[in-house]
């Protein structure tokens, strides 16, 4: 199971080896970084952050090898968008000629970049940017300016203390014309003493949620002075302005611009599974170390896991995390096709790499922010302490909810793909997520067919109730849509309905993959039953807490749905008996998992004993502040005969 979790043989060894890496070098330890205030944690980031750059040189690691590094150090810092942002839009944005310039100095860390494109007063809706980037023909160079308050950049992560240069998204203006939102790579720091340069304002915008957590990141604030740059820094694959001032589009759509987002909306969607396996390998482990009520004859209590009550919460999380994983491995796949298209000038599948990435981004981040507060309700009351390792995976985590995009403002975005697909159907064969709508006039007649709650255990009964319930939502809301006149107010109105067709789009796809990953070979015994038992959990947990549209479209019956509920008891029956070695399979180190109560040797009391001890108020048994605050008050002498 390790190895159909991390994909291959290979990428096992590989991750392994660099969990291991980091765990064993004393630089870097995480326990104490909630106790840290804000200026030493930062300095300890850029610590780790160097020291982990040491070893990618002195090792000569791969960049394979570098992602694993950077993971498992777990600490938000400025590296995550140098690598995971800023390099990435001059590969996708940039002319050859650009690409040649920069990558290898970002590559090599000469400079240090960040994605300078939210402002205080937009972050969703990027046409609405403010700072401007004017063409000044005589100079050859554009003037970048930040015109009002609402324009400073706000929120780019590295930008506040670490990035010497910014991808800045700026409004184009050529001879006094708008020419939309574009890219412009943007020097901010001195090179020698990394003092900001004339013309810029720049710094990190406060204190974050949670203790430690995300403010190991410098997000930060930018404005500009009418700063001047040379015009071969405006990113030129999409558009072009010649020396002469002349704007010039060429044949890639627009759309290309928003490219990093697509990237790295579909590098979150891994994520997710990460986050969520973590949170759900802690609360299994504690939740067979923790035993409550049900002793008899003086024997021991009984294990929290065995309560039915703790498996329906825990089992469908454990199982999400696989189906995240695998659906994760396959928009990999689908961003990869689509690079390799966009490369030769096929812009094809675009619009639809564009709604799986925002939909499934939107759908698993919203998914595991959830699911890692549930783990922590499921770990009881030590699972509020910060040893657990929960709060801050919960507190670094939440934020994916809104970044890369605000995850309802996405699922607009895939209802447009889906309403656009449904409007299509007369002479437009859907392909890809969507061919299933090309069969709509059966899913919209044909009812659901099982009897007995084993008839659920049948991926072809599983996947016609999802793409039924999702076609017919889709259905109806264009049927809704047709009645106003102006398609824009309607979707205004619709909104919500809309919102929820898009997330019974987007539990399709999960649900399919997962089934399309277990049409695979997969090695190992009894893995491959395992993953067939997770599958079903997956597939019916959600039709069980969504119920209420299966049967709103009239695809199921009551009667059906409590099939459904039946079947997936006796599957958490069967995920019981190995639960942990389901959670081993992450493979997590102790140190990545950084949880008293998710520990792999069970250890649990006595580790959050001593853990206790080694609390700063307990370096002495009277606390500081005792004999001036609390003494006095004991010892008063009060005149108040009722006090
Ligand atoms: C080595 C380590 C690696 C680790 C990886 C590191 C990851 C780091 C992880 C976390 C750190 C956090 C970093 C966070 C960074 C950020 O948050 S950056 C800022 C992100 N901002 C957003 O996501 C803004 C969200 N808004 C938008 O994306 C868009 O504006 C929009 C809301 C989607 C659309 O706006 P609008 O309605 O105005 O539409 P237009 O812009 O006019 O677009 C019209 C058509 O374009 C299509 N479209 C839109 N977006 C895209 C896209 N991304 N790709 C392709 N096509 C797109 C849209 O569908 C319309 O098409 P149509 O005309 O055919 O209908
Ligand atoms: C930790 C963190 C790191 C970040 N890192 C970066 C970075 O590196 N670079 C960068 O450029 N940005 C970054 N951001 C900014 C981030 O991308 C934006 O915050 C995000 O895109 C959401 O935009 P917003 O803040 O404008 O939210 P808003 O759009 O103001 O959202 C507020 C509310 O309005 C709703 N809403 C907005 N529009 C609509 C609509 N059309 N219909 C219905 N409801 C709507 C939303 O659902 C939400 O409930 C980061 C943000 C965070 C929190």
């Amino acid at each position: 199971m390790k190895v159909a979790w991390a994909g291959s043989r290979e990428t096992l060894e590989l991750s392994d080896r660099m969990a291991k890496l980091v765990a064993n070098d004393p630089v870097f330890e995480k326990f104490t970084r909630p106790m840290l205030g804000r200026k030493e944690l930062f300095k300890n980031t850029l610590r780790k952050a160097a020291h982990g750059w040491k070893l990618i040189v002195d090792l000569r690691l791969t960049e394979e090898e570098a992602k694993w590094l950077r993971l498992y150090i777990d600490e938000p810092a400025y590296t995550d968008l140098h690598w995971g942002m800023f390099i990435p839009a001059i590969e996708g944005q940039g002319t050859e000629e650009q690409k040649k310039k920069w990558l290898p100095l970002a590559q090599k860390m000469k400079i240090i970049g960040c994605y300078a494109q939210t402002e205080l007063g937009h972050g969703s809706n990027v046409q609405g940017l403010e700072t401007t980037a004017t063409f000044d023909p005589q100079a050859d160079e554009f003037v970048i300016h930040s015109p009002t308050l609402t324009s400073s950049k706000w929120w780019p992560g590295g930008l506040g203390k670490a990035s010497t240069h910014a991808l800045v998204y700026a409004r184009l203006i050529v001879g006094g014309e708008f020419h939309g939102v574009h890219g412009f790579i943007v020097q901010l720091r001195s090179l020698e003493d990394h003092s900001p340069l004339p013309g810029i304002t720049v710094g990190d915008i406060g204190l974050k949620f949670g203790n430690g957590a995300y403010n190991t990141m410098d997000n930060g604030v930018l404005r500009f002075d009418h700063v001047r740059i040379p015009r071969n820094q405006m990113l030129m694959r999409v558009s072009q302005v010649t020396k002469e001032g002349k704007y010039m589009q060429s044949d890639v759509p627009r759309q290309l611009i928003y490219g990093t987002m697509v990237y790295v909306r579909q590098t979150i969607v891994v994520d997710a599974s990460k986050a969520l396996s973590r949170a759900v390998c802690i609360a299994t482990r504690y939740s067979a170390v923790r035993r409550q009520f049900g002793s008899r004859n003086g024997g021991p209590e009984t294990q929290v896991i065995d309560y039915k009550t703790q498996q329906s919460r825990l089992f469908p999380l454990l199982a999400s995390a696989y189906a995240f994983r695998f659906v994760g491995e396959w928009l990999k796949w689908l961003y990869m096709d689509v690079k390799q298209r966009l490369e030769a000038n096929d812009f094809s599948t675009l619009p639809e790499a564009h709604a799986c990435t925002a939909g499934l981004k939107s759908l698993t981040t919203t998914a595991t922010a959830d699911g890692i507060e549930e783990c922590r309700k499921l770990c009881g009351g030590h699972g509020y302490l910060v040893s657990s390792g929960l709060p801050e995976l919960f507190a670094v985590y939440i934020p994916a909810c809104t970044y890369e995009g605000d995850n309802v403002v996405l699922l607009l975005q895939v209802a447009r793909f889906i309403v656009k697909t449904v409007s299509e159907l007369g002479y437009k064969q859907p392909v890809g997520t969507t061919a299933y709508m090309g069969r709509v006039a059966t899913l919209m007649q044909n009812n659901c067919a099982v009897r007995t709650a084993e008839d659920w255990l049948n991926p072809g009964a599983i996947v016609e109730a999802f793409e039924a319930r999702a076609a017919r939502m889709a259905v109806a809301c264009g049927r809704q849509l047709a009645k106003f006149e102006n398609p824009e107010e309607g979707f205004a109105e619709l909104a919500s309905d809309l919102v929820e067709a898009s997330v019974a789009h987007c539990q399709l796809i999960v649900v399919s993959k997962f089934i399309e990953k277990l049409q695979q070979d997969i090695p190992g015994k009894g893995v491959k039953q395992s993953l067939e038992i997770l599958c079903y959990v997956y597939a019916l947990f959600l039709l069980h807490k969504h119920q209420g549209d299966f049967l709103a479209v009239g695809y199921l019956t009551p009667k059906q749905a409590l099939l459904a509920n039946d079947q997936l008891r006796t599957l958490y029956s069967k995920v019981r008996p190995n639960a942990i070695a389901l959670v081993d399979s992450f493979n997590y180190t102790d140190h990545y998992l950084g949880s008293i109560l998710g520990r792999y040797d069970g250890n649990v009391y006595p580790k959050l004993y001593e853990a206790a001890w080694e609390d700063p108020l307990n370096d002495s048994d009277v606390a500081d502040g005792f004999h001036q605050y609390v003494q006095p008050i004991l010892k008063q002498k009060l005149h108040s005969a009722k006090l």
